[in-house]
C-alpha cells in the first residue's frame, strides 16, 4: 500500500502538493483525499492500461465505502516515467486538480469542509508533499 497521511486539518483555499515519478510500467495510480478510506471528496484516478481503460483519468467521490458516479476527463497529460506535482485545492462547490500542462474540476458532491486524509496508490513513487 501506498503512502497515507491522516489527522490533516487542510482548509478551502490550501493546496495538497504531492511531487513523484510515475513508474514506467505504470497500470494506475490514484490520490485519494477526503475524510478517511471510506469518504473521499475526490479519487484521482489516472490509468495508463487497466479495468479496460487506456490513458483515462477516472474521478470519483466516495461515501461511507460507496462509489459515486465516474466523471472521466477527456485531457491524459501523463506519460510513463514522468516527474509530476499534483495540487489539489477544494472550496464547497469542486475540488480542483493543477497539474504542470492541465486542470481538472470535479464537483464537491459530499459538501466536505475540510481534508483530513490523503492516500497516494499504485504506480506512484512520492517523492515529497508539501501542504501549503
Ligand atoms: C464496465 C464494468 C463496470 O464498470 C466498472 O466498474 C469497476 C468497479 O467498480 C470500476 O472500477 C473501479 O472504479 C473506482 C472509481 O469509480 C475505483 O477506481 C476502483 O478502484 C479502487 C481501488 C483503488 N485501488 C488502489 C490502486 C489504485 C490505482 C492503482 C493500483 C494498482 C496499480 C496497478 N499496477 C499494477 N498492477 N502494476 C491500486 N485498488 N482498488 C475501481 O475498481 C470501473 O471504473 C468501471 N468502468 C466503467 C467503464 O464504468
Amino acid at each position: 500500500q501506498g503512502l497515507v497521511v491522516t489527522q490533516l486539518d487542510i482548509q478551502p483555499g490550501e493546496c495538497i502538493k504531492v511531487k513523484g515519478k510515475i513508474l514506467s510500467d505504470a497500470k494506475g495510480f490514484a490520490v485519494n483525499v477526503g475524510k478517511d478510506s471510506s469518504t473521499l471528496l475526490l479519487h484521482f484516478n489516472p490509468r495508463f492500461d487497466c479495468h479496460g481503460d487506456v490513458n483515462t483519468i477516472v474521478c470519483n467521490s466516495k461515501q461511507d465505502g460507496t462509489w459515486g458516479e465516474e466523471d472521466r476527463k477527456a485531457d491524459f497529460p501523463f506519460q510513463h516515467g514522468d516527474k509530476t506535482e499534483i495540487c489539489i485545492s477544494f472550496n464547497e462547490t469542486e475540488a480542483t486538480v493543477k497539474l504542470p500542462d492541465a486542470e481538472f474540476q470535479f464537483p464537491n458532491r459530499l459538501g466536505m469542509e475540510k481534508i483530513e486524509y490523503l492516500a497516494v496508490e499504485g504506480d506512484f513513487k512520492v517523492k515529497a508533499i508539501k501542504f501549503s
